[in-house]
């Protein structure tokens, strides 16, 4: 594309007089390559103008930058970078979300079991789905390795468009609140925009929790400002706080799904199994008996929310419960470690204060002896929910493992200390997570279960700039084969 037919969808800018033709937009100097337009981001760790005249050296035909600079190619200067750049990358690609059905999901937790649920629904229904999420991004059967749970919208724009070539019906992503914020998801055009709940998280990064909900509620705001020819359905929880605000944020159809307020589509006559749920589903096309795989109230909400996302998309209810009741569980979400024992032993990725209180009183509803429950919090993350997270382990647990997560830039023990303001009872401290997963597998005796929260999937461990293989599975593994 010629540099000034991708320019022309920016308002009020000089127009370069050379025109060369764009080969492709990066942000990064090191993705360079002929012909690339690079544009320049001020970071919160590097300010992308520091690469410009490197990404000149490594053949960038061209500049967006925040500020003039003296280089021998055309520099074009706009206010916001990280705006602009939304807007070009969606006109470099042909604006590719206009052309399948996008399922945007925000919330604290359940964006990536709701995501993975909805897939399910949309495979059984023979669709080809797309998928942008915390493990991964997937284009019908391929992945695609991610670093964010939402990628920036060159990242994304680019996606979309491989996934409209390989004829994606249907795009279902999460949307992180730093997303929104960022502006990553600028210029998205989604169909249907899920809520799924709002409890603490990234304080360090939202500052108070007015300003986290803000954050998401601009993926309602951003959802059908149009009542002409309006399709567009916002799907939200009843049962929490912030629907009211979201509701009178955006102009699109409401579809609400509770367990305790009167919704669109409910849950009641809820029965907790030792191996799965059940309940009955109540909706605007009456009711049906669900039986699934799934454990946990909250996982309820997360197959409410995914049921009305299906069923506002007109696939059929039955089909929609059918792939429910068909549905494992998502990798690293309350997933068992089978290593032939006489205790249980899960993996989840609960790393909030909400998620781990969840987790534990479903574990407490089958749980016949002890809990251990192994706990860390993440490195340069909210810090305020430390105290929190090692208050809800001791309350819902018999025996509270102190550990560490990902202590990244952060002093380990700093972490830990910062837990410990908040434990009340006995605990243990084992700042080496192998050995603290160990311990508890040795110690734990039938009838017990083995909580391993905070890190779910992942297969690394960040400590300082360093990425060590780690995998709780593996680990908890090995621990029961050494017992
Ligand atoms: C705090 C935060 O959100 N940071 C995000 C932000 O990075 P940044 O502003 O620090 O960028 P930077 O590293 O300073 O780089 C600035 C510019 O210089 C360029 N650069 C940099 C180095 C170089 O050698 N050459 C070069 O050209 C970079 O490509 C970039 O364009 O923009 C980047 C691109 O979008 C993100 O990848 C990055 O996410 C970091 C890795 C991160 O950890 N973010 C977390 C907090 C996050 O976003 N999490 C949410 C999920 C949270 C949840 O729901 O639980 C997520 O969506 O992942
Ligand atoms: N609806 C829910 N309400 C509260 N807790 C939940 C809910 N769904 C899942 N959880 C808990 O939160 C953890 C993370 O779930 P999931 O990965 O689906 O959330 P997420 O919103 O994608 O998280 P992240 O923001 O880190 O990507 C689960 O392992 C479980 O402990
Ligand atoms: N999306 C979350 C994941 C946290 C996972 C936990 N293991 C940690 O590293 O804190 C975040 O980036 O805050
Ligand atoms: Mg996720």
């Amino acid at each position: 594309m010629e540099l000034h037919t991708l320019l022309q969808s920016i308002p009020f800018i000089q127009m370069p007089v050379d025109n060369p033709e764009i080969s492709s937009i990066e942000n990064n100097h090191k993705k360079v390559k002929q012909g690339s337009l690079f544009i320049c981001i001020t970071g919160l760790v590097f300010d992308g103008h520091t690469f410009a005249k490197e990404a000149v050296v490594n053949g960038a035909a061209a500049i967006l930058s925040e500020r003039t600079l003296d280089l021998d190619v055309p520099v074009i200067v706009v206010k916001d970078t990280t705006r602009a750049m939304a807007i070009l990358a969606n006109a470099f690609y042909g604006h590719p979300t206009q052309k399948l059905q996008l399922i945007g999901i925000t919330g604290t937790n359940g964006k990536t079991t709701t995501s993975h649920l909805i897939e399910a629904i949309f495979r059984e229904n023979k669709k080809v789905t797309g998928l942008i999420g915390t493990i991964n991004m997937k284009i019908g059967d391929r992945t695609i390795e991610t670093k964010n749970t939402t990628p920036d919208s060159l990242v994304l724009q680019s996606v979309f468009h491989d996934m409209v070539n390989e004829q994606v019906d249907t795009a279902i992503m999460e949307v992180s609140s730093h997303a929104l914020v960022q502006g990553r998801v600028n210029g998205c055009d989604y169909d249907v925009a899920i809520f799924t709940n709002l409890s603490q998280d990234h304080l360090d990064y939202h500052h108070t929790m007015e300003e986290y909900r803000l954050a998401k509620s601009l993926l309602f705001s951003k959802l059908g400002n149009s009542y002409y020819e309006n399709k567009k359905f916002a799907v939200l929880n009843a049962d929490d706080e912030a629907t009211k605000k979201f509701i009178v944020e955006t102009s699109a159809h409401i579809v609400t799904y509770g367990i305790e307020s009167p919704s669109d589509f409910m849950a009641s006559n809820i029965i907790l199994e030792n191996n799965g749920t059940r309940f009955t589903l109540l909706t605007p096309d009456g009711n049906r008996d669900i039986a699934m795989n799934l454990m946990g109230r909250f996982n309820i909400y997360n197959v409410l929310a995914s049921i009305a996302a299906a069923y506002v998309s007109n696939i059929p209810l039955d089909l929609i419960v059918h792939a429910i009741e068909k549905a494992t569980g998502v990798p690293g979400r309350f997933e068992t470690v089978n290593g032939g024992q006489d205790f249980s032993v899960i993996v989840d990725y609960a790393h909030t204060p909400d998620s781990l209180e969840n987790v534990l009183k479903t574990i407490q509803q089958f749980a016949k002896k002890r809990i251990f429950a192994i706990v860390g919090c993440g490195g340069d993350r909210d810090p305020s929910k430390r105290p929190l997270m090692a208050e809800i382990a001791c309350k819902y647990s018999t025996d509270p493992i102190f550990t560490s997560d990902n202590p990244r830039s952060e002093n380990p023990l700093a972490i830990l200390d910062d837990m410990e303001k908040g434990a009340v009872g006995n605990y243990q401290i084992i700042p080496d997570r192998t050995e603290a997963i160990t311990t508890a597998i040795q110690t734990a005796r039938n009838g017990d279960v083995v909580l391993i929260a905070g890190k779910g999937h992942e297969t690394y461990q960040i400590i300082g700039d360093q990425v060590f293989d780690f995998d709780d599975r593996l680990v908890a593994l090995k621990a029961l084969k050494e017992r």
